[in-house]
């Protein structure tokens, strides 16, 4: 349903809240250079809430740079970052995470020494304990009420991942496509506004690939969360976003719904022929 009136343009989807339809996060002209290398040249991207977007391109189009710029990690040489409208180029990576930025890495971030459950709970840990350092030594009750707190919503996102049965498990011991899983949760423990995929279907079977589409559409639809992701399985892709952005050399080759940028012939020539569909 569109709304549009005076304010911001609004929709609803699926059973969710209403959601406006002005980008969250955008690139404006993003370059990224490496020497003599332009790994971005000119990036125009605008993600908006609730949709699910893949990048997808061939290797070394810059797909993981623009992850870097858009996460903070690397600053652009040109161009904007933009956060509900507000320039945040010069933001740091914990400065996004806190304005509800998630990102996933193509290599695998678990604390492999730690369970399953306390991988989540420690990715709640930025909020503090309530009381400060001293309540936190001294386990004073605030401190014990976040905990529990952040315990009961680590069982729900595991439990919403199809992960229950690993809640005790030590997350090193993982195969590559539960902690791949695992690595989903654990990103969207505090729930994100913005979440960046880096290739998170790879090493999973086809029934985690299911689970794991499940659980991205549902944040989307129901949360309202923005969804970029980076993923070389591009049927995958197709079947789970609502766009596509192609990029090649460090530039937007072709955007659209999974349809058009299927049949864009540029887009076989550059990257498709090669690629699974
Ligand atoms: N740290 C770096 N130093 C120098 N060149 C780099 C660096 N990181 C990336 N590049 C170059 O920038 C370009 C884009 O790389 P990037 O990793 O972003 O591509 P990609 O699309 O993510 O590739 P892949 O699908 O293989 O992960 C490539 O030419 C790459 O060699």
């Amino acid at each position: 349903m569109d709304t549009r009136g005076d304010g911001p343009a609004m929709n609803t989807r699926g059973n969710g809240p209403a959601i406006s339809d002005a980008p969250v996060l955008e690139a404006v002209g993003v370059g990224v250079r490496f020497g003599g290398v332009r790994a971005l040249d000119g990036v125009g991207l605008a993600l908006r809430p609730g949709e699910v977007c893949g990048l997808i391109g061939p290797n070394g189009a810059g797909k993981t740079t623009l992850f870097d710029a858009l996460s903070g990690i690397r600053r652009p040489d040109g161009g904007r970052v933009l956060l509900d409208g507000t320039d945040i180029t010069r933001r740091s990576p914990v400065w996004r995470a806190r304005h509800g930025m998630r990102r996933t890495f193509q290599r695998q971030q678990l604390f492999g020494q730690l369970t399953v459950a306390d991988n989540l709970v420690v990715a709640q840990e930025w909020r503090g304990g309530g009381g400060g350092l001293a309540a936190d030594l001294l386990a004073a009750p605030t401190r014990r009420t976040y905990e529990k707190e952040r315990r009961e919503r680590a069982a729900e996102v595991l439990r919403s991942c199809g992960l229950d049965a690993l809640t005790g498990v030590f997350a090193g011991a993982l195969p590559v496509g539960q902690a791949r899983m695992v690595e989903l949760a654990r990103a969207v423990a505090d729930p994100p506004r913005v979440l960046l995929l880096d290739e998170p279907a790879s090493g999973m079977t086809a029934g985690e690939s299911s689970q794991l589409a499940a659980v991205v559409r549902h944040l989307a639809d129901t949360e309202g969360c923005a969804v970029l992701l980076v993923e070389h399985d591009v049927a995958f892709v197709m079947r789970l976003c609502s766009r596509v952005v192609v990029l090649d050399l460090g530039r937007v080759l072709a955007e659209g719904t999974a349809a058009e940028v299927h049949a864009d012939p540029r887009v076989r020539e550059a990257y498709l022929g090669t690629a699974t569909v």
